[in-house]
This record gives C-alpha cells, structure tokens and sequence, in this order.
C-alpha cells in the first residue's frame, strides 16, 4: 500500500509541478538508479554474485539505441528496449564464462568487463566514434517541459524493473537463486541447475538497465566511452543496494533514493562535484560497520521480533495421507516396487591427495529396501554419498541408477531422475522460511517447473502438505535456522521428498535428534518405504539401524567389507573386528 501511494505521488508530481525541470531531472536520475540498484539485486542480492561493473549494461544500452539513431534517424526513444537486448546478450556470453568463477575472482572480473567495454568503445571508431562520442538531436518536444518525457518514460521502467524482480520472488526461479546465495552446492542437490540460474538471473539483472541506458542516451544527448562506462556508476548501484537492503525487493529503490538526493546536495551544497565521492564513501563506509543488512531488513527484523509469527497447530500426527502419498509418489510407477538394483555402484574410488577415502568400492541399494551402510568413522561412507549424488566426482568406477549411468552427470540432473539426500549436518537454508526451503527443490528442468509460483498454488500446497508428514507444519513461516536441530533435519527430509525421489539417501538422519523426534522420523522413513521410497541410509546408531534396516553393509577402509542381514551382521566377526579391533574377544559381548 506504501508503494502504491507513493507511486501515485510520482505519477502526479510533474502534472501539479509542471514547470520545474530541476526538481524533474533530480527525480528522474533517482529513478534511473533505482532502476539499475533494483535490477543488480536479481544477481547479486538474490542470487548473491556481486557485480562491480554492472553500470556496463547502461553504457551498451546507451551506445546501442544512440548508435541505431543515428545511422537509422530513428528516435532513441523507441529503439531504446533494444538497448535491453544487447544487454541481454552480452550478459548471456560473458556471463556463461565469468558465472564459472565466484566470490572476489566474480566481483574482480565484472570490473574488468566494465573497463573493457570502455576500451572497445574508445577503438572501436567506426562504430561508436571514439572517444569523441556520439552527438545525438535535442528531444524534438518543447524545451519548456524537457524533463517530463523522460521523467515518465524512467518511472515507467522503475515500475516494470519492480514488477519484474517482484514476479522473480515469487517464482521457484527465485527461491533457487536464494538457494544459489546461501548454499551453491546444496541448491545443486536439490534440482536447482545452477549454471543456468545464474546465467538467466545474470540476463534477467541486465536487461532494464539497457533499456534505460537507450532513454538516458536521448536525455544526454552525448556520450562518450569515459562517461558511459564509469566505475563509479556501478559504485553508486552496489552503495544504494546495500543502504537500502540487498536481496530485499523495496530495499535497493529505497537506498538509490536517498543516494542519489545525497549525491545530488552533496554536489550543490558541497561546494564540489568531488564532494560527493568523500560523502557517499563515508555512507559506506557507516553501512558496512552499522548496518551490515541494509536499512529496510533491519526494520523488517524489528518489526518481526515485535510481532512474532504466530505458530498454528495443523500438524497432522497419524499416517500420511493420501494426498502425500499421491506427492511422493508422483515419479514412482503405479505397479507395486518389483525386485531388482535400482542403485549399482561398482569400483569406485576417490582419492583426496594420498589419503583413499573410497577404495574401488562395490555397492547394491535394492528397490524397496531401507538399506544400511555403516562403519567406522573416517571410513568413507559420507564421501561414497557425495560421490553417488555428484556433490564429488568419481576418480574411476562406475554408478548405475535406474539403469542409467549417471557418475558423469551434474548434481541437479541425478536429482531430476529421482536421487534425493539429506547432509550429516544439516545445510537448510537458514535465512529462508521452512516453507521456502521445501518449495525449492525442482523435480525437473522444465521451465514450467521453474517459473511456477512458490508461494502460493500446487507447489507451495505440496510443501505445506510435505511440512506436515514431518510434523512441522505450524513452523512454516518461521526462519528455518531459528529450529531446533533435530527440526531442522525432519526439514531436511521434507525438502528431499519435494523431489519426489525414488531413492533417498540419509547421512545420519538420528545425530543429534531428541528420543521422540526420532521415533516420528523413522515411522517417516517406514511409511514413506511402505509408498514405494528405497533408503540408503548412513548411521551410527546401530541399535536404530538394526531395527529398521535390511540389508546391512558394512564399510571399512573405503571399500564394502560386508553385507546381509541386520542378525547375520551382528554377529560378523569381520564387522565386530573392523569396529571394535583386534584385541576384542567374543566372551568380551555381554561386559
Ligand atoms: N574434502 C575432503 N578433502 C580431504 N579429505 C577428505 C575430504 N572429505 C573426506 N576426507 C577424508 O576422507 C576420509 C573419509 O571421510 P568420510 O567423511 O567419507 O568418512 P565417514 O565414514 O563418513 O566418517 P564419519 O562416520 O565420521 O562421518 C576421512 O579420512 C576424511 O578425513
């Protein structure tokens, strides 16, 4: 409601202010910033890729729709989205490359774009003119209301930037680029292709800054590459973001107003344009150490610990119902689970240096089965799960799911065919709600899938459902990492069945988990296997595993020492030696 009424003041400022082109043109650039502010957060407040040199979109905007304007004599103004266009494209090629590098070497290379996109303008006479720059023709409207044009035509685009990086929010496609920012390497296991959200996201950050860059062209009516491609640009952008509250969707149009009013007073009060740089540089400064999460989720967080969210009991207690076994068995076949391998893994290995944590490694999950793998600590057990999910690459050997090899094939896809797991310690999401956490995960590619809507609908009904088979329902709106640990792992389990997995593999589902949230999590596993699920399951409570696992396998040294029954195991000696060593004696059991 905020928001609209402020809009509809923007609306009318111009027609009760008429003629005042000052006031105009300040407000106008305010909106320019905000647009640039409000689209960089789809990359790096969403997805958590901070881009330096974002102000290059501006600079390829300006120069694409001042460059067809003047070979063509077509107004800038109407070829202006075109300038989102090339935005869009550059994004798509550099950002398949640089989106492989991350943290500083991501932040670093966005800057070297910039810079580089400044030194082609500058040689590239032919088509941009050089550093002489491009002159274009005075706006063909009456001078006496210059800035209103483009007053609207700037406010538009803030609108339609908002509209957009709001839709993105709401979307799987959003709450995948919040997986990508708090945790790269689960979102992958949970079905999130990371490689392609970044780079859409990457394009999606670009394509408003383009279209803007191609209005504020006209409105310049010159530009040169010096101006065009300017470091403090980006600066700007990155400093209203972060004031306002990166990852926030109001958060960096609120910061890019009031950057760019104290831009604009330091510049007129300030006795220098140079001013400015030392104003603005201390803001930053003052955010970084206060306010390190921006001043709207600080509000939002006050506001939040004065009004805390109401907890309701829906919990269901009982069985599944039939609505979530219809979920969880949404990619599983009608027929009842026939007998045979659904997983194989044969001679695999994976060395870290000269340690062999799997050693040429032999394994068989049955379908249908809760099947155990156990062993000392240090034996390898984890890495073997890393390796069967694709969080590691195998050194040799081969992986068989489904029939499918798949030990060459991205985390995400091995989780789109049905390959679910959970972390020995537990890796939600924890600045997303427990909602958010079990929508995220996307059983498939498709792009349907991924711009489905996340907070309300199939899918956001499917994760409340999924909420309360593990009993948690009434948390769903509560930050994830403010549950307990226990919680947050029966969280965990939910998210994986989102996938709608087939197989699901569990590190150490019981560490650390109270007596009767453990009893609620292994009747989870009973009635999930009992709907057709298979469990492979990593655990140190043995009693647990004995009880609820058939078969067993045992891990020593990297590799599979022995299988079979829970009773058959218990009394292995090759098992019993493995864990209890050589000096153990069978008349030792009973002490
Ligand atoms: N990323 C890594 N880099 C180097 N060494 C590693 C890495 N991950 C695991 N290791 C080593 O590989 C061996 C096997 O570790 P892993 O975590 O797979 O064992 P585990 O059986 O799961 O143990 P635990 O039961 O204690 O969880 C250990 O010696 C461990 O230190």
């Amino acid at each position: 409601m905020i928001a609209g009424i402020v809009l509809l003041l923007l609306v009318l400022y111009p027609v009760v202010n008429p003629w005042q082109p000052y006031p105009q043109g300040v407000m106008l650039i305010a909106f320019l910033l905000a647009i640039q502010a409000s689209s960089w957060n789809i990359i790096s407040g969403y997805a958590g890729y901070i881009s330096l040199g974002h102000s290059m979109f501006l600079g390829l905007g300006s120069y694409t729709a001042a460059i067809i304007a003047l070979h063509t004599g077509v107004n800038p103004l109407w070829v202006a989205p075109l300038g989102g266009v090339t935005a869009v494209v550059i994004a798509i090629v550099f950002g398949s490359v640089v989106l492989r590098t991350r943290g500083h070497a991501f932040v670093i290379i966005t800057i070297a774009l910039l810079l580089s996109a400044q030194i082609v303008a500058t040689n590239w006479d032919g088509l941009t003119n050089g550093s002489d720059g491009i002159t274009l023709e005075l706006p063909f409207w009456s001078a006496d209301f210059q800035n209103i044009p483009f007053y609207y035509a700037f406010l538009i685009l803030l609108v339609l930037t908002v509209l957009f990086s709001a839709w993105i929010a709401r979307t799987k496609f959003g709450t995948g680029l919040i997986a990508i920012r708090e945790d790269e390497g689960k979102a992958a296991s949970i079905g999130v292709n990371t490689t392609v959200f970044k780079i859409l996201a990457y394009a999606a950050s670009s394509f408003f800054i383009g279209a803007a860059g191609g209005v504020y062209a006209y409105y310049q009516t010159f530009l040169n590459p010096v101006g065009a491609f300017a470091i403090l640009g980006s600066v700007l952008i990155v400093l209203s973001a972060l004031l306002g509250g990166r990852g926030s969707l109001y958060g960096p149009v609120i910061g890019a107003f009031i950057v760019s009013l104290v831009n604009e007073a330091a510049t007129v009060y300030g006795g220098s344009t140079q001013s400015r740089v030392l104003i603005l540089g201390l803001i930053l400064v003052a955010v970084v150490l206060f306010l390190p999460a921006g001043l709207l989720p600080t509000l939002q967080a006050a506001w939040r610990k004065r009004h805390p969210v109401e907890t309701k009991y829906t919990d269901q207690t009982g069985a599944l119902s039939h609505q979530t076994v219809a979920v969880v068995r949404e990619r599983l076949p009608d027929a009842p689970v026939t007998p045979g391998p659904l997983l194989e893994v044969r001679g695999v290995s994976k060395r870290f240096g000269g340690l062999v944590a799997v050693d040429n490694a032999d394994l068989t999950v049955e379908r249908g089965s809760i099947t155990a793998l156990i062993g000392p600590n240090g034996s390898g057990k984890t890495t073997l799960f890393n390796l069967i999910t694709g969080n590691m690459p195998v050194d040799s050997g081969t992986i068989t799911f489904n029939g499918k090899r798949i030990e060459k094939l991205a985390p995400w896809t091995r989780g789109h065919l049905g390959l679910g797991r959970t972390f020995q310690v537990t890796r939600l999401f924890k600045d997303m709600t427990v909602l958010q956490n079990v929508v995220a995960p996307l059983p498939d590619g498709r792009l349907r899938t991924m711009f489905a809507d996340a907070v309300s609908g199939h899918e956001a009904a499917r994760a409340r459902d999924l909420l309360g088979v593990v009993g948690l329902a009434r948390f769903a709106d509560q930050r994830a990492g403010e549950l307990s640990y226990g919680q947050q792992k029966l969280v965990e389990l939910a998210q994986v069945l989102m996938l709608s997995p087939e197989l699901i593999l569990l590190d150490e589902p019981a560490g650390g988990v109270n007596p009767s949230l453990l009893g609620r999590l292994t009747g989870v596993i009973r009635e999930l296997n009992q709907a057709g699920v298979t469990f492979l399951v990593v655990e140190h409570n043995i009693p647990l595993v004995l009880d609820l696992c058939d078969p067993v396998h045992v891990f020593a040294r990297g590799s599979c020492i022995a299988s079979g029954p829970p009773q058959q195991i218990r009394e292995d000696p090759v098992v019993l030696d493995a864990y209890l060593g050589d000096d153990w004696r069978p008349q030792d059991a009973h002490a």
